[in-house]
């Protein structure tokens, strides 16, 4: 399913290119570091990334920012808060929550590919309140509590 996505370049971030899908198929749109010269980000620290764009979501519709599992994997460096939530009704710049769980410095350069976003549907609830919830034969029963005899 396509729908239509409006990034806007902001100033510091108008000569990196925009955020592209990486193959036919995927899921997310990888995110560049709009950082000056580079950045260090020193094991068990975390730093907010800026990406150089804002953007406007369609309604009914968020963005999930979330770590590159080659990131991960090779030096350790997550997304803090993943699934980052961009909100449809967010202008301000696109951020990203970098953690370095790994053993060693890891240095951010103007436009590496840091994260990948994801675009979701979006269901709002409207919400009911009760004084009663339907019966379930799983009751309150949850943290493991199933193929128990
Ligand atoms: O990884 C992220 C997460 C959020 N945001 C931006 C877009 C989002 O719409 C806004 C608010 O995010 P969130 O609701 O997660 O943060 P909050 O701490 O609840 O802030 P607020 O009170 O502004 O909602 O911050 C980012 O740029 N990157
Ligand atoms: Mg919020």
């Amino acid at each position: 399913m396509q729908i239509s996505l409006e990034l806007k370049r902001l100033d510091h971030g108008r000569d990196l290119p925009l955020p592209a899908y990486q193959s036919d198929l995927a899921a997310g749109l990888d995110l560049l570091a709009a950082v000056g010269e580079s950045l260090v980000l020193a094991p068990g620290t975390r730093a907010l990334i800026p990406t150089g764009l804002a953007m406007a979501l369609p309604t009914g519709f968020e963005a999930q920012v979330r770590p590159r599992s080659g990131l991960a994997a090779k030096h350790g460096v997550t997304v803090l808060n993943t699934p980052g939530t961009i909100d449809a009704d967010y202008r301000g710049e696109v951020k990203v929550i970098l953690i370095n769980h790994g053993d060693a410095p890891f240095e951010i350069s103007r436009g590496d590919r840091i994260a990948q976003m994801v675009i979701a549907p979006v269901l709002q609830a409207q919400i009911l309140e009760v004084t009663e919830l339907t019966d379930t034969t799983r009751g309150a029963g949850g943290f493991g509590s199933t193929g128990r005899s």
